[in-house]
């Protein structure tokens, strides 16, 4: 990301307890991997889709999960609201790039970073009018920290309280390469895409439109 010679410095910083936004941890390079990777777990098993709502409308994002399927609002193994199939596994690189995560968020002396074993991943996709409205990522079983990491266009993070959807809540710039991970006292508080800035990806990462998100979750689940 080239910010020009009167570019502010991103540092990392704690937005609330527990939650912490890390500018520009992804190389170029690695950006450039997970975009690969991306477009092939977005071919299937499962097909990367707009998740259908009980209500009966779709989500403006398109998303494909790893490990576990998530639906609203349960994890199953199988995708019985897309294609009936088994998802793709969750890979252990991704699980080691997580452990980094926390420990670049946390510290690398920090508890959370090694033991951490993220078993599930929802990657997403976001065209230039795609939003994502305040919601608690909740259908897990364990308190461990959630890892998100942004490609391509910026967008707003609007990260909250873990009362209520509305103020107080903190709007954050997420740029590529961005890592943010919400824990601790934060794990359950609610989050949202109001906007995605369309043109602002930096071509270098592969991306010609449009932003991915990859969150990686521990389900406490079993097997
Ligand atoms: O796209 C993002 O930055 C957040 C995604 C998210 O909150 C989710 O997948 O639950
Ligand atoms: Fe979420």
């Amino acid at each position: 990301m080239s910010g020009g010679l009167f570019a502010l410095p991103r540092e990392p910083v704690e937005v609330a307890p527990g939650a912490v936004h890390v500018p520009g941890w992804l190389t170029v390079e690695r950006q450039r991997e997970l975009v690969v990777a991306c477009r092939e777990w977005a071919q299937g098993p499962v097909p990367m889709r707009r998740t259908a709502l009980p209500g009966g409308g779709v989500m403006s994002v398109r998303t494909v999960c790893l490990g576990w399927h998530w639906q609203p609002y349960r994890y199953t193994r199988t995708a019985g609201d897309v294609n009936g199939a088994r998802v793709a596994p969750f890979p252990q690189w991704l699980a080691d790039l997580g452990r980094a995560a926390l420990a670049a968020a946390y510290g690398e002396d920090d508890e959370r970073a090694g033991g951490y074993a993220p078993d599930a991943a929802l990657v997403n996709f976001y065209d230039g009018a795609a939003r994502m409205g305040m919601h608690q990522d909740k259908e897990e079983r364990s308190a461990a920290p959630v890892v998100s990491l942004s490609i391509g266009d910026s967008c707003v993070f609007r990260f909250g309280n873990t009362e209520t959807r509305n103020r107080p809540y903190t709007d954050v710039e997420l740029l590529s390469g961005d890592l943010f991970v919400f824990g601790g006292p934060s794990r359950f508080a609610f989050h949202g895409v109001p906007k995605v800035r369309p043109g602002t990806a930096d071509p270098a990462v592969g991306l010609r439109s449009g932003r991915l998100n990859i969150t990686l979750r521990e389900t406490g689940l079993p097997g």
